[in-house]
């Protein structure tokens, strides 16, 4: 279904509720600049650390597309668990895992909430920057120590920049890229108004910075365009 929902007046914050999760892929692929080259990129370097039945967990996995992409691109059998908060997320991302033939067991919890399993791989692509900035660090601190060690954590945020000029810069051409996939100034303007204080973005360095802390011994950018940015860390 295509993305209509900030096509009138927004009467409340930003949330993944029904009508957000019924149009969620398409959102997803028209609001995020190269969404499926960042997602293909994200099972490359993962599926290279992956080994016979590891355990992979994807932190605010939506509609689960991310864990079926990757059941298909690895060669090794998986132990595929995803966790969102959104029921209508989940309820889209198991009949999306059933029609796919994909193994996946879902955990409808708050991410803070959850005693995590060690695991080799830890994703989690837009979903950090949901979180309030204390309890993102506490949760960056638990993803790190779920991880076996030399387990790799991947995910993706949207970023500012911490220069006004280049800030500015970075949002107009994003929503000059946002024009181009036929969203309206009108639904530009209301999702802005709906996100904030709801996305609550960091710069590259900060959240280079949030993995070193946590205790992650190598932090790397594997892909960016313009303000949206997928990370690579790795526990020692
Ligand atoms: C932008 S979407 C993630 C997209 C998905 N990773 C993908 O690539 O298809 C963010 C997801 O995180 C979930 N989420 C946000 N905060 C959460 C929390 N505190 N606990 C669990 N899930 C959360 C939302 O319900 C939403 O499905
Ligand atoms: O920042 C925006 O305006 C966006 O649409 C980005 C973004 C994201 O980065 O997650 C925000 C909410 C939706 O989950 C889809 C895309």
């Amino acid at each position: 279904m295509i993305d209509k929902v900030f096509n009138k007046s927004i009467t409340k914050q930003f949330e993944f509720d029904e009508e957000v999760a019924s149009v969620f892929d398409d959102m997803l692929n028209r609001s995020v600049p190269f969404y499926k080259e960042m997602q293909r990129l994200s099972i490359n370097f993962a599926c290279n650390f992956l080994n016979e039945n590891d355990k992979v967990y994807d932190l605010g996995c939506s509609t689960a597309s991310t864990l079926i992409e990757l059941s298909h691109h690895c060669k090794n059998n998986l132990k595929l668990i995803g966790i969102d908060n959104s029921v209508a997320m989940l309820n889209r991302a198991a009949k999306k895992a059933k029609a796919f033939g994909v193994d996946i067991e879902f955990i409808n919890a708050d991410l803070h909430d959850v005693s995590y399993d060690e695991a080799k791989l830890i994703l989690s692509n837009y979903t950090l920057q949901f979180i309030r900035p204390l309890q993102r660090e506490k949760l960056v601190k638990k993803i790190y120590d779920s991880l076996q060690d030399k387990g790799i954590f991947i995910f993706s945020e949207k970023v500012i920049s911490s220069n006004s000029t280049l800030n500015k810069q970075s949002i107009d051409e994003y929503y000059e890229f946002k024009k181009t996939q036929g969203y309206s100034e009108f639904e530009i303007a209301q999702k802005r108004e709906a996100l904030e204080n709801v996305l609550i973005p960091y710069t590259e360095e900060e959240n280079k910075k949030m993995i070193l802390d946590a205790g992650f011994s190598h932090c790397e950018t594997i892909f960016k365009w313009v303000n949206f940015a997928t990370f690579i860390a790795i526990k020692k």
